[in-house]
């Protein structure tokens, strides 16, 4: 017994491992106070958040106004954690400046989310891809298309006008009874993209068309519902929880169905002396010797799917809701909407219709359009992810962190706008009654992966209020209670449903 006391290994092997365990527990509080200091240090601050979770149980229903808020304790760059992922949230115009137009070539990236995978097919096409190579050559092809097909410009008018046209007719029908314009300005949004990539323009009850417009309503309607999956990928196993992604999925799945019909139709009838439309003109530089040159290498059929799925879910929904956010702020505030009318009957005579070209005449109605951006934007735009580690405001951000930068903070800035939640276009209007925007105000953000249809989207905004103003007064239907202006986020932040009357402006006044 004594022999085994003094010969044991076990004994020996205590002493030495407590000293062991000393000189680890050492180097571990070392180490950890070291790399808490970095992180606390040197990543960007924010609020305390919860084990596991982070600040998820702490955002509410309206995020980008609790990021707002701590941006006012912690800085503009905010580190915040959502679930697992460490995210950081810029708060203001300069710093949102330094990351994507200064450091762009490292801003410019998407982060590398569950759904965003599943939307993109992959990284393809332009609005969800990683910056790379393949994506800068869609983006460039794109960009140099929707400019040869005159977007934004008076040759695409008409294209925008027979929406417009056809919403005034159906506001027409209602005889200044109360509708919801929900459904017929989206129609018509949809149709202006379907004019720009299919060359057609559909009836709004044909079932093709319908096929589509349903698609993007369910994408809408489901995929806002479905942001934790892009924190807990692993819930879309969870049946009940996984409802909201396995109907955007179907939905995604029919729209696509779709493209590829029309991909399919504009192949049998190829004419490459004759490019109708985007999907013409991505065939062609399929087809043509260009494709040979290194800067064009990646443009295929997948790819073109993706780019014309990406126009029109990064394109409808926003120019929808703007156009939404216009009728249901002005029917509210009838004083703005007189100013406007009066701007347009003295710039364009009775009979005359609006055009592009009336720009410069308009500062009024091109302030209010600016006001709407500003006072009810899509808070987040989509989200960035970095490329490599960097510095910005001098903290440490590493690389493939996502970066969200929240529009509603720099719109709201109480530093850059007066009364900035007041709804109010005179602050786009200098004095002497010119237009003046100010360099801080981006409401299709900067930079390489800013809006790629900010043109047709100004285009749509202009035709489509004034005309509608030209004709009729915006109205709140009569012993309705006040609606209320926040809005629900989803993919973007949506305006409540709401009902006006719009009654024809020759019987009311003039
Ligand atoms: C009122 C209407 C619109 C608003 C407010 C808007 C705003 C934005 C914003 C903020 C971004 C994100 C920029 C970023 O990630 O930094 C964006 C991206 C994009 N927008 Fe728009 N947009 C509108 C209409 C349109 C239209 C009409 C189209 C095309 C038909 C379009 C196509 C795109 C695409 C493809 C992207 C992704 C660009 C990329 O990742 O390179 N948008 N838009």
């Amino acid at each position: 017994m004594a022999v085994f006391k003094e010969q044991s290994p076990f004994k020996t092997y205590t002493g030495d491992f407590t000293g062991f365990l000393v000189v680890v527990l050492a180097v571990l509080v070392v180490c950890v106070s070291r790399g808490k200091r970095r992180r606390t240090g040197t990543f960007p601050p924010g609020p305390p958040g919860w084990p596991l979770l982070g600040h998820l149980p702490l955002l509410g229903r309206r995020p980008h106004v609790k990021f707002s808020e701590w941006s006012r304790e912690y800085g503009p760059v905010l580190g915040v954690r959502l679930g697992p992922r460490r995210v950081v949230v810029l708060n203001d115009y300069e710093s949102a400046r330094e990351a994507l137009v200064v450091r762009a070539d490292v801003f410019s990236s998407r982060p590398d989310l569950y759904l965003m995978r599943l939307f993109s097919n992959g990284g393809k096409g332009i609005g969800l891809a990683p910056y790379t190579a393949k994506w800068k050559a869609q983006r460039r092809f794109t960009d140099r298309t929707l400019r040869r097909l005159g977007i934004g410009k008076v040759t695409f008018e008409g294209k925008v006008m027979r929406e417009v046209d056809d919403l005034v007719s159906k506001i027409s029908d209602c005889h200044g009874a109360a509708f919801d314009p929900k459904y017929h300005v989206g129609v018509g949004v949809v149709n202006i993209v379907c004019s720009l990539v299919f060359g057609e323009h559909f009836k709004h009850d044909d079932p093709l068309f319908l096929k589509l417009f349903n698609a993007l309503e369910d994408i809408s309607r489901y995929g806002g519902s479905t942001k934790h999956l892009n924190i807990f990928p692993a819930l879309r196993h969870v049946p009940v929880l996984n409802r909201g992604a396995v109907r955007t999925m179907a939905a995604v799945s029919n729209g696509r169905d779709f493209i590829s019909a029309m991909i399919g139709q504009h192949k049998a009838t190829f004419d490459p002396s004759n490019i109708r439309d985007f999907i013409d003109a991505y065939l062609l530089a399929i087809s043509s010797e260009e494709i040979e040159e290194k800067r064009d290498r990646f443009l295929n059929e997948e790819e073109l799917r993706q780019d014309i799925f990406d126009l029109f879910i990064a394109g409808t929904e926003s120019t929808t809701a703007t156009i939404l956010w216009s009728l249901l702020l002005l029917s509210v505030h009838p004083e703005i909407q007189r100013k406007l009318q009066d701007e347009l009957d003295s710039a364009l005579g009775p009979h005359q219709d609006v055009s592009v070209l009336d720009r410069p005449y308009l500062p009024y109605t091109e302030a209010t359009i600016l006001e709407v951006l500003r006072f009810r934007p899509t808070p987040f735009g989509l989200p960035h992810a970095t490329t490599a580690d960097v510095t910005l405001g001098g903290f440490e951000i590493p690389a493939k962190t996502q970066v969200l930068i929240n529009r509603w903070a720099l719109n709201m800035d109480d530093r850059k706008w007066s009364h900035p939640d007041k709804f109010d276009p005179g602050r786009f209007v200098d004095p002497e009654g010119h237009l003046d925007v100010p360099v801080y105000f981006r409401p299709f953000l900067m930079g390489r992966r800013a809006c790629i249809g900010s043109h047709l989207a100004k285009m749509e905004l202009l035709l489509f209020l004034s005309t509608i103003l030209r004709r009729f007064t915006i109205k709140p239907p009569e012993g309705t209670p006040a609606q209320s202006l926040e809005g629900h986020l989803g993919v973007i932040l949506q305006p409540p449903s709401f009902r006006i009357c719009a009654v024809p402006r020759s019987t009311t006044e003039n």
